[in-house]
């Protein structure tokens, strides 16, 4: 049986394709992580002829992975930098849609994506719905960083009020999370996050910072799968 959690997802990625994911739309952006399977199941049970006519563009080895399984068109952003639209998950979401991305640490190529798209589309489940950034997702911004500068990156870190920020360790090797870019994360909890836009900035100002998992004033609409069935939808 499916969970909750699961049906929230399910429902609000649907409901992100079926009202996004336009016939005449050529080039698709696909986010990644567990509410981007049902973006893609979606968008396989379109007609086959439409999917035949349109290019998906991947964010991660997962994302392209999913797409290739489904028998579906891949192209990169080098290939198509004009994108119709973007859909992709999220970590957490704020009242004014802003987000914290990266918990699969694919932030770098997602956000390069959804900035390509004419619309950038987010789907998640109830959990992810915060007034301020940081109320549910506590493990800290997502912060991708050339390997050899991790140690120089996390002192700047500690020093800009994230003491708690840390190397992401892998789970299933030895060491740290390596992304699909060959680079390290490092996780950095900033507490509440009443300014976004501000430390977005202060974290890309340190040298060795490749991207930050942040995502302001970009999304132009959030779904949200609820508890009881139905879907918040938020628009900016
Ligand atoms: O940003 C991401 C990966 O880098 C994901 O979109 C985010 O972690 C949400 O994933 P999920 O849908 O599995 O909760």
């Amino acid at each position: 049986m499916t969970s909750l959690i699961e049906q929230a997802k399910q429902k609000a990625a649907y409901q992100a394709v079926d009202e996004h994911v336009l016939p005449e739309h050529r080039v698709i952006g696909v986010g990644s992580g567990s509410t981007v399977v049902h973006v893609v199941a979606r968008l396989l049970q379109r007609d086959p002829a439409l999917n035949a006519k349109t290019v998906f563009v991947p964010t991660s080895f997962q994302s392209r992975g999913l797409l290739l399984d489904g028998g579906l068109t891949v192209g990169d952003v080098e290939q198509y930098s004009n994108i119709d639209v973007t859909i992709d998950g999220a970590d957490e979401v704020d009242a004014q849609l802003n987000a914290i991305k990266g918990g699969g640490a694919a932030h770098l190529q997602e956000k390069v994506v959804a900035e390509a798209a004419k619309k950038f589309i987010i789907v998640a489940d109830f959990r992810k719905d915060s007034k301020v950034l940081g109320e549910q997702w506590t493990k800290g911004v997502p912060v991708e960083v050339v390997p050899f500068a991790w140690r120089a990156v996390l002192k700047k870190l500690q020093a800009l009020g994230s003491s708690e920020a840390k190397l992401r360790m892998a789970v299933a090797k030895a060491g740290p999370v390596v992304t699909d870019n060959g680079n390290f994360i490092i996780d950095a909890p900033f507490g509440l996050i009443h300014d976004p836009v501000k430390v977005l900035r202060d974290v890309k100002l340190i040298t060795g910072v490749v991207e930050v998992g942040l995502f302001c004033n970009m999304a132009e609409v959030a779904y949200f799968g609820c508890e009881d069935g139905s879907v918040t939808v938020r628009t900016k």
